[in-house]
């Protein structure tokens, strides 16, 4: 088997993770990086395996660099993400049921409205920062008031978000940079899980309808709640970053996308695979698992790449270009099997009222500057999107 002296959370990797990608992908199926004797996987293949292979891989011990059975974690550990089945099953079940595409049909008209409303207020500039004017912007307008929060503090939800996903790496300065801020965002996130601090018709009080229904206990509750309040923000409003990267960087995609907005869900599906938001995840190998030919020991962490398992030439034709004709299903930016994303549908829906209201305003949108990247341990972000936009 191969090993790479590489660090996967440097800076300059964050930055640009594409020469460590190829180098893994080359390597061979399983790589130890030494630095953090880790096993890494980035061929598709193999990420996928053992993205569906919870068994093997289980979750329980947590989805970072930190093993939950030795170190303590950060935080009570997420009920759905760092939970193995049965523990797993009955939180999935709910939040399956409650952001499934049928209980979101009633949210769509109301974000269509918002996003128009957002965009024609944005479009009154010709450039603007697309990062905080939309990324932010819409996720916040919409998603706070779909879990039921009240509207104070929800400049708390970007930097609790970023902490979390930095925190699945090792204790870097990105992780450093959160710390004084934790507790006081951990507080914030816990109070607005409870019952009380929800309104009665969104995601949260559904989520304690469900432990009232028997479906939950109501000790479980907050924690599904928190589950919505960490995965739900930073992800979407990197997802769309990455959108409007691709339409941005490609004009005659976003020619494509004005004569049929029908495209704005795949072409949102297909910038999720070419940039993949969420970059990485770590399992745990539950006994001696030979993968790849290899052998990964008991008790190791495999550290699942897939941002490179989306750019696989084994798996996809031309990975580095965005191709929104392109099928791009089957792509693990939204992870698969067991723990695939139960918000994946909120962000389509998010996607596609944005890149609608957009696409029919907007004639041609460009970058006016050189865009600037935001470093997370495990998401791939922009800190800045500067565009042109010509109206029709
Ligand atoms: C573009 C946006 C998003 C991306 C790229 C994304 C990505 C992912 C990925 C890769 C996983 C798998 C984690 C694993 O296998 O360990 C996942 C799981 C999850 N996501 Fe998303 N996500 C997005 C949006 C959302 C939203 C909007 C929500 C909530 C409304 C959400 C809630 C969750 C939860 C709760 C899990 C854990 C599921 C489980 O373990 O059963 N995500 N997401
Ligand atoms: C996008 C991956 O999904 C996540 C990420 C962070 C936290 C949680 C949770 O369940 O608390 C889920």
């Amino acid at each position: 088997m191969f090993a790479l002296d590489a660090d996967p959370f440097a800076p300059e990797t964050l930055e640009d993770p594409e020469p460590l990608h190829h180098a893994l992908l080359a390597a061979g199926p399983v790589v130890h990086l030494p630095r953090y004797d880790v096993y890494a996987l980035a061929r598709y293949e193999h990420v996928h395996a053992a993205l569906t292979d919870w068994q093997s891989f289980p979750s329980g011990a947590g989805v970072g660099l930190s093993d939950f059975r030795r170190e303590k974690p950060w935080r009570p550990p997420s009920l759905l993400l760092e939970a193995d089945p049965p523990r797993h099953d009955a939180p999935r079940a709910v939040l399956v049921k409650i952001l499934g595409p049928r209980a979101l049909r009633k949210l769509r008209d109301r974000w269509f409205a918002e996003a128009a409303e957002l965009v024609d207020k944005v479009l009154a500039e010709p450039e603007f920062d697309a990062v905080p004017a939309l990324a932010q912007a819409f996720p916040l307008r919409v998603f706070p008031d779909a879990v039921g929060l009240p509207p104070g503090g929800r400049e708390n939800l970007l930097p609790y978000g970023d902490h979390a996903f930095n925190a699945f790496g090792p204790v870097n300065d990105l992780v450093a940079k959160g710390q004084p801020r934790v507790a006081e965002l951990s507080a914030w996130v816990n109070a607005q899980c409870r019952r009380e601090a929800l309104a009665p018709d969104g995601f949260g009080a559904r989520i304690w309808a469900a432990a009232d229904h028997g479906d939950l206990t109501h000790e479980q509750a907050p924690l599904v709640v928190r589950s919505l309040l960490t995965a739900g923000v930073d992800t979407t409003v990197h997802g769309l970053a990455a959108a409007l990267y691709a339409f941005a960087t490609h004009p005659g995609q976003w020619r494509r996308l004005r004569e049929q907005p029908a495209l704005a869900r795949v072409a949102f599906d297909e910038a999720v695979r070419w940039q993949s938001p969420v970059q990485t995840f770590f399992r745990t190998a539950d006994r001696d698992v030979a993968i790849g030919g290899t052998v990964v020991p008991e008790g190791r962490k495999i550290l699942m790449f897939l941002g490179a398992a989306n750019h696989d030439p084994r798996r996809w034709h031309d990975p580095y270009t965005f191709d929104p004709s392109r099928d791009p299903s089957g792509h693990v930016g939204f992870g698969m099997g067991l723990h695939q994303c139960v918000g994946q549908h909120v962000a389509r829906l998010e996607a596609e009222a944005l890149l609608t209201a957009l696409a029919r305003r907007v004639e041609r949108l460009e970058l006016a500057a050189t865009p600037r990247r935001h470093h997370n341990n495990t998401l791939r972000a922009w800190e800045s999107l500067p565009v042109r936009v010509h109206l029709e």
